[in-house]
């Protein structure tokens, strides 16, 4: 592509929130969807509003998440309460509210607060996307506002590609490098390089499945017998068996089944046809 191709998009980033402050002002179902997205990254979240307004969800989350989740029982009123903006390391506004979620957004943008404003682009910092998670598996899927419907649609599709089981494998991976890296310590140089191109060639040779049963033992024998002797053996030489999965995607699985039906129609058929 030529760099004058490049441009007209949004940066894709996993922003990591643990442990930061942010703002939700509105306690509305786009509230509701805000509070369930942000509990996802570990961050301190305070919504902002009339305990009477809130959506089933947004209070359901609240009182579900009371570590990690505070409700200012009250309407936010600008100046009065923007100096506390100044407070949070991200501001989100859901509300019903346009002229109050710009003067919102105009304070937090001065302020250089991230900010959005559910549904209103011309004022976000950064618009939300479809989401799909399975552990440390996120995918997002944005349009850059042009159809969030069709991100919606998008994502139905990209769910009914995954088998189910990429989330497991991952995790299982992450472990395995935590390991790996404390049996091979530093940054760069040729170890680094060594330590890459080991993972890289385990991730591409071995199934999702299989990575994803690796357990505490197979890890220590796939690292005493692999990475010390620059190899990756393969999933069945080190004995780790996928478990089966519930989708009777396979023939094995359908087609006995299926014959089995065939077999049972056929034996009920001939024996009322012999009693008759
Ligand atoms: C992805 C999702 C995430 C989320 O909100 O969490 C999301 N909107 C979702 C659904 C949705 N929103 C709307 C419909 C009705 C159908 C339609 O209009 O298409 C549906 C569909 C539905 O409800 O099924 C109405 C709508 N949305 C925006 C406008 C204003 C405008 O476009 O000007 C209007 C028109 C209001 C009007 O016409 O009056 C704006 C934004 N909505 C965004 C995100 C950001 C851009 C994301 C992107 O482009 O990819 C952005 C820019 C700002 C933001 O809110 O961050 C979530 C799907 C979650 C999921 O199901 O997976
Ligand atoms: N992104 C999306 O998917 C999506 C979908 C539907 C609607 N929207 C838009 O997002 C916004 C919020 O949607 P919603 O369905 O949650 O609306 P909602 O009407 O259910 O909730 C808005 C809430 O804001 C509260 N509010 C208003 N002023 C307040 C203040 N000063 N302090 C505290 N709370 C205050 C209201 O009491 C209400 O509870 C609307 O503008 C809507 O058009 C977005």
């Amino acid at each position: 592509m030529l760099a004058a191709d490049i441009g007209g998009g949004s940066l894709l980033i996993a922003w990591q929130l643990k442990g930061k402050k942010v703002l939700i002002i509105g306690g509305g179902e786009v509230a509701g969807q805000r509070v369930e997205s942000i509990l996802s990254t570990d961050a301190h979240i305070t919504v902002i509003s009339l305990f009477c307004n809130l959506h089933e969800k947004t209070q359901k989350l609240i009182s579900q998440y009371p570590l990690r989740t505070k409700l200012l029982d009250k309407m936010y009123e600008h100046g009065a309460d923007s100096t506390d903006l100044l407070n949070y390391d991200m501001v989100l506004t859901a509300l019903d509210d346009f002229e109050l979620s710009k003067t919102i957004c105009h304070f937090c943008r001065e302020h250089r607060i991230p900010v959005n404003a559910a549904d209103i682009p011309g004022l976000c910092d950064f618009y939300f996307g479809s989401q799909i998670r399975d552990g440390p598996l996120q995918i997002m899927i944005s349009t850059n506002g042009n159809g969030p419907k069709l991100a919606n649609l998008v994502k139905g599709k990209i769910a009914k590609a995954l088998s189910g089981q990429e989330g497991a494998a991952i995790k299982k991976v992450g472990a395995l490098r935590v390991k790996l890296r404390e049996r091979a310590p530093g940054v760069g140089g040729e170890l680094g390089k060594r330590r890459m191109s080991w993972m890289t060639k385990l991730c591409k040779e071995w199934t999702m499945e299989e990575l994803g049963t690796l357990n505490e033992e197979n890890m220590q024998m796939l690292l005493d017998e692999g990475w010390e002797n620059d190899k990756v053996p393969s999933a069945k030489a080190l004995g780790v068996k996928p478990l089966s999965i519930c989708v009777p995607s396979s023939n094995d699985v359908v087609f006995p089944g299926f014959i089995g039906f065939c077999v049972g129609i056929a034996c009920v058929t001939t024996w009322n046809w012999l009693r008759r």
